[in-house]
C-alpha cells in the first residue's frame, strides 16, 4: 500500500508558524544583555570550554592508541587482526572529531521540571546539550555530556512547539565561532514559565533566517542546527523500503537526504558500516558541492558517485547527444543486449572442419545447435555457460572419434573401455583446433567488447533512426549512458571465473598451510608449566585449541583494510545497505536497473522534482520507475517550503511553469527580500553581461552566470575572473554554467543569459538557483510568461 504523506506534510507546514515569509533577519552577536555582563553566555562558554577539553583529551588518547597499535609492527596474526580493528575504529573516531571541530555543540534543551518547584534557567540535570556527535564524560558511568543530534533524546529540539512542547520548557540555539560562543537564541516553549534569560527570540526563526541569508561558499553546509519538523520526519523515517521525497526547488530535498544518510548510519551503524551507503548525484560538480555535508556531521564512510562512476574501471568522459542518451536509457535496451549476446552463440556456416589425429572431424550446424540448445537450457550467463558448452562439444567430438576408431567391424559394437574414452577426450583437449572452434562458436566476451561492438554496428537491433542516434566507432571513451549498458552486459555475460577460482584455491591452500605452521609453532612453544598440568585440569587454552587452520586462514582473508565504501566502489556486484538518489527524476530506466541491482533489499531514498526533469531519458512518474521492482510498495512524501529562493524570484519562476501547467503549485518561499528580479534587453550581449556581472556580484558570496553552452566562449572572454568548463570550481566568485550544470546548486546572485534559448524545465532550474538576487540579460525576446513578469 502506498502511504501518501502529502496531507500530513501540509499540516506540518501550517504548524511551523515560526516560518514567516518576509520575516526580518535577526543576527545578534552580543555578549551582554542590557549592558550587563551576560551570565548565560559565560556559562555556555564554560560548558563549551569543558567540552573541548574533553574532546582534546579524547583526540590525544585516540591518536596515541593508533600510533601505538601501528608501531607494534609484525605480530602474530590474531594480534594483527585486533590491531587493525582498533586502528579502523579509532581512525573513524578521529576523523569524526576532526571533522566537527569548531562547531561541535549548537543547541540545548531545558526539560520542564517534573517537580512543583519553580524552574530555574540552569537547573542541572534538566538540560541536554545537543551536538554533531555524542561525547561522554571520563567518569565511571561515562555520562553523556553532549547528545548526538540523531539520538531520540535530541528529537524535541527539532519538533517541540509552544503547542506541543514535548516536555521542554526552553530550546536554545547556541552560535559559535570556532570555540567561542557568540550568540544565544532562546525559545520559550512552556508558556507558564516566567524565567527569562535576556536571549529570547520571540519569533523563533532568527537562527534559520540567519542561515538562509548567509553568503554562499560554493559548498553546501549542513542544517543540523535548524532542521524543520517536516524535514525531521523524513530524516528519521524507517530505513526499510523505498521512500520518495518530492518537492520544488530549494525545499531542502538534497540536504534532507544527506542528513538522512547520517541518521541511518547512526541508527543502523552495524549494518550500514558493513554494507555502506551509496549517494547518487547527477554530476561530479554536484557531488563536490554536497561533499562536505556528511563529514561535517562526523560521517565519512559513504560512497558518493554519479551513475557514470558505478562500473568499476570505467570513467565516463565522453558525452552523448540527448537522442543517443534517450535510446540508450530505454528499458527495451535490456532485451536488445540479450539479443546481442545470443548472437554471439554462433552456428557453423555450414561446417567447421577440425583436423585431429590425421582425421577430419566435422562440426555441423545440427550438432552444434544441439550443444547450444542444451547449454542455453541451463539459463546461465553467457561466459559462465561456456563451460557447459565446452562439455557438450567435447562429448560430441569424443563420440565421433570413439565411433570411428572403436567400432567392431563385425558386429558394430564399440570395443573401447572407459579409460580409452577418457584418453580420447584428453587428446581432444590438447588440440588447439578444437579450442579455436569453441572460441568461434561460443566466444568469451567482455562487457566492454560487447557494448562497443554493438554501438559500432547497431543496425540489426534498432530502427534506422535509433541506430543512427547511437552509432559511434569503437572507442575507449565511455559516456554516462553507456554505464548502465555495460552493467546490463556484465549481468548477461557473467564472469567465467574458473582461472580466478583456481588461483584463489591455490592461495587458500597456501594460507591454510601457513596458518597450520603458525599453529604448530604456537603449540610447540607452550611453556613447560602447561605441559606439566594434567590435560584434564588445564584451564589455559592455546590458540591450537580454539581455532583451526581453516578458520584462521578465513580470518586472514577477512583482513581487508579498505572501508566498506572503498570496497563497494571497486565491486560491481556490491549490495549497498541503503541507496540515496538525488535528482532521481533524471535517471533512465536502464540506470534504474543498475541501481536496483545494487539494492537487493530495496532500502532506498529517492529525492527529486519531476518539474525539473531535463534529460530526455528521464522517467515521467514515480510509479513508472518503481512498479517493475516493488509494484506499489513505496512511500511518498512532499516538502512544500522553499528555503532558498525569495518569494520575489519564485513568483517569476512559477509563472514559467504555470504557462504550461495551469494547476502548478510552487513551493512557498520562507523569505522575501524586497528585491525584485530584473530583465534587460540589449544589442550588445557581452557588454551587457559584463555590466550586469559587476552590478550583481555580491560583496561576499557567489554569482552564477547561467547561459547557453554556445555562448560560454564569448562570455568567458568578457567576464573578469570567471571560470567555466565541465566541472568548474564552485568556490570561486563568479561561475559560468549552463542550466544542466546548475542543477541542484545555489548561489547568492544569478544572472540568466538568453533565457529564450532554454526549454521550460531548464529555464525553471536556472531561475530558481539564487538566494538573494536575479537578473536577466537577453537579445532575443523573452519567453511570454517571463516577459509578462517584468
Ligand atoms: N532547515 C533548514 N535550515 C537551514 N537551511 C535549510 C534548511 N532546509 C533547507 N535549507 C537550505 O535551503 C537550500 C536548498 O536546499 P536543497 O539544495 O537541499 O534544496 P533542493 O530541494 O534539493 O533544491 P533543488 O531541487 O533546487 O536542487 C540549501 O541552502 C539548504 O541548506
Amino acid at each position: 500500500m502506498v502511504r501518501d504523506l502529502r496531507k500530513q506534510s501540509h499540516e506540518e507546514v501550517h504548524c511551523a508558524q515560526y516560518i514567516r515569509p518576509g520575516a526580518e533577519l535577526s543576527n545578534r552577536t552580543s555578549n551582554t544583555t542590557n549592558g550587563l555582563p551576560d551570565d548565560e553566555l559565560r556559562r555556555e562558554q564554560e560548558f563549551i570550554d569543558d567540552l573541548y577539553a574533553r574532546v582534546d583529551a579524547l583526540r590525544g588518547g585516540t591518536e596515541d592508541s593508533v600510533t601505538d597499535a601501528l608501531a607494534q609492527g609484525s605480530t602474530p596474526m590474531q594480534a594483527r587482526l585486533e590491531r587493525d580493528v582498533l586502528v579502523a575504529e579509532r581512525s573513524g573516531l578521529l576523523a569524526a572529531l576532526n571533522a566537527v571541530d569548531g562547531s561541535l555543540c549548537f543547541g540545548r534543551i531545558d526539560l520542564a521540571d517534573p517537580s512543583d518547584s519553580p524552574p530555574s534557567a540552569t537547573s542541572s540535570g534538566a538540560t541536554h546539550h545537543i551536538g554533531r556527535i555524542g561525547i561522554r564524560a571520563d567518569d565511571t558511568e561515562h555520562t553523556p555530556i553532549l547528545i548526538d543530534w540523531r539520538a531520540p533524546v535530541a528529537r524535541p529540539f527539532y519538533l517541540a512547539t509552544g503547542h506541543t512542547p514535548m516536555g521542554l520548557r526552553r530550546r536554545r540555539h547556541i552560535t559559535t565561532e570556532g570555540r567561542t560562543v557568540t550568540a544565544l537564541h532562546d525559545e520559550i516553549l512552556d508558556l507558564g514559565d516566567q524565567m527569562r534569560t535576556g536571549h529570547e527570540d520571540p519569533t523563533g526563526d532568527a537562527v534559520l533566517l540567519s542561515a538562509l541569508n548567509s553568503a554562499r561558499t560554493g559548498r553546501m553546509s549542513d542544517i543540523v542546527q535548524t532542521i524543520q519538523a517536516e524535514q525531521d520526519r523524513i530524516i528519521r523515517a524507517p530505513h526499510r523500503g523505498i521512500l520518495v521525497v518530492e518537492g520544488g526547488p530549494g525545499t531542502g530535498k538534497t540536504v534532507v537526504a544527506l542528513h538522512r544518510a547520517a541518521y541511518l548510519l547512526y541508527e543502523h551503524r552495524e549494518l550500514l558500516a558493513k554494507r555502506a551507503v551509496l549517494i547518487v548525484g547527477p554530476n561530479p560538480a554536484f557531488l563536490g558541492y554536497i561533499g562536505e555535508v556528511l563529514p561535517s556531521l562526523g560521517e565519512t564512510g559513504v560512497l558518493l558517485a554519479t551513475v557514470g562512476e558505478l562500473f568499476p574501471g570505467v570513467r565516463a568522459t565522453a558525452s552523448d547527444t540527448p537522442e543517443a542518451a534517450a535510446v540508450k536509457g530505454r528499458a527495451d535496451m535490456a532485451d536488445v543486449l540479450a539479443a546481442v549476446v545470443r548472437d554471439r552463440q554462433a552456428l557453423p556456416d555450414p561446417v567447421i572442419a577440425i583436423e585431429h589425429d590425421r582425421d577430419i572431424l566435422m562440426l555441423d550446424a545440427g550438432l552444434v545447435g544441439v550443444a547450444r540448445d542444451r547449454t542455453r537450457e541451463a539459463r546461465l550467463p553467457h561466459n559462465v555457460a561456456r563451460e557447459h558448452f565446452e562439455g557438450h562439444i567435447f562429448n560430441t567430438l569424443t563420440d565421433m572419434v570413439a565411433e570411428r576408431i572403436g567400432t567392431d567391424p563385425f558386429d558394430g559394437t564399440n570395443l573401447l573401455d572407459p579409460s580409452d574414452i577418457t584418453q580420447i577426450r584428453d587428446d581432444l583437449a590438447e588440440n588447439p583446433e578444437v579450442w579455436a572452434a569453441i572460441d568461434r562458436l561460443w566466444p568469451r566476451v567482455t562487457p566492454r567488447r560487447l557494448v562497443a561492438d554493438f554501438l559500432a554496428e547497431p543496425d540489426a537491433y534498432l530502427t534506422v533512426a535509433d541506430a543512427e542516434a547511437v552509432r559511434r566507432p569503437v572507442t575507449r571513451a565511455w559516456t554516462t549512458s553507456d554505464v548502465p549498458l555495460l552493467d546490463e552486459a556484465a549481468e548477461l555475460l557473467g564472469e567465467d571465473d574458473r582461472t580466478t577460482r583456481a588461483a584463489a584455491e591455490q592461495e587458500r591452500d597456501r594460507q591454510v598451510a601457513y596458518a597450520q605452521g603458525v599453529l604448530d609453532v604456537s603449540y610447540a612453544s607452550r611453556t613447560y608449566e602447561f605441559e606439566d598440568i594434567d590435560a584434564e585440569d588445564a584451564e589455559v587454552l592455546s590458540a591450537h585449541d580454539i581455532i583451526d587452520a581453516e578458520r584462521m586462514a578465513e580470518r586472514h582473508e577477512e583482513d581487508d583494510h579498505r572501508s566498506a565504501a572503498e570496497r563497494a566502489a571497486a565491486d560491481r556486484t556490491w549490495a549497498f545497505g541503503h541507496i540515496i538518489v538525488d535528482e532521481a527524476q533524471e535517471l533512465s530506466p536502464m540506470a534504474w536497473r543498475l541501481l536496483m541491482r545494487r539494492s537487493p533489499t530495496r532500502s532506498m531514498t529517492l529525492v527529486g522534482d519531476p518539474a525539473q526533469t531535463a534529460e530526455a531519458a528521464g522517467v515521467g512518474s514515480w510509479s513508472e520507475i518503481l512498479a517493475p521492482y516493488v509494484e506499489d510498495r513505496w512511500e511518498h512524501t512532499r516538502l512544500a517550503v522553499n528555503y532558498r529562493t525569495p518569494s520575489e524570484i519564485m513568483d517569476v519562476a512559477a509563472a514559467v511553469l504555470r504557462a504550461e501547467h495551469a494547476d502548478f503549485e510552487p513551493p512557498s518561499s520562507v523569505r522575501s527580500t524586497g528585491v525584485r528580479p530584473w530583465a534587460r534587453r540589449t544589442s550588445d550581449l557581452a557588454g551587457a553581461v559584463e555590466k550586469a556581472v559587476a552590478d550583481l556580484t555580491p560583496v561576499e558570496g557567489r554569482l552564477a552566470v547561467i547561459a547557453p553552452r554556445a555562448l560560454h566562449g564569448v562570455l568567458a572572454a568578457r567576464i573578469d575572473g570567471v571560470v567555466a568548463g565541465e566541472s568548474p570550481d564552485l568556490t570561486l566568485g563568479v561561475v559560468l554554467l549552463d542550466p544542466r550544470q546548475a542543477k541542484g546548486l545555489e548561489f547568492d546572485a544569478v544572472l540568466v543569459v538568453e533565457p529564450g534559448a532554454f526549454g521550460t524545465s531548464d529555464l525553471y532550474v536556472a531561475l530558481t538557483r539564487a538566494t538573494q538576487s536575479l537578473g536577466i540579460v537577453h537579445t532575443t525576446p523573452l519567453p511570454k510568461p517571463l516577459a509578462e513578469s517584468f
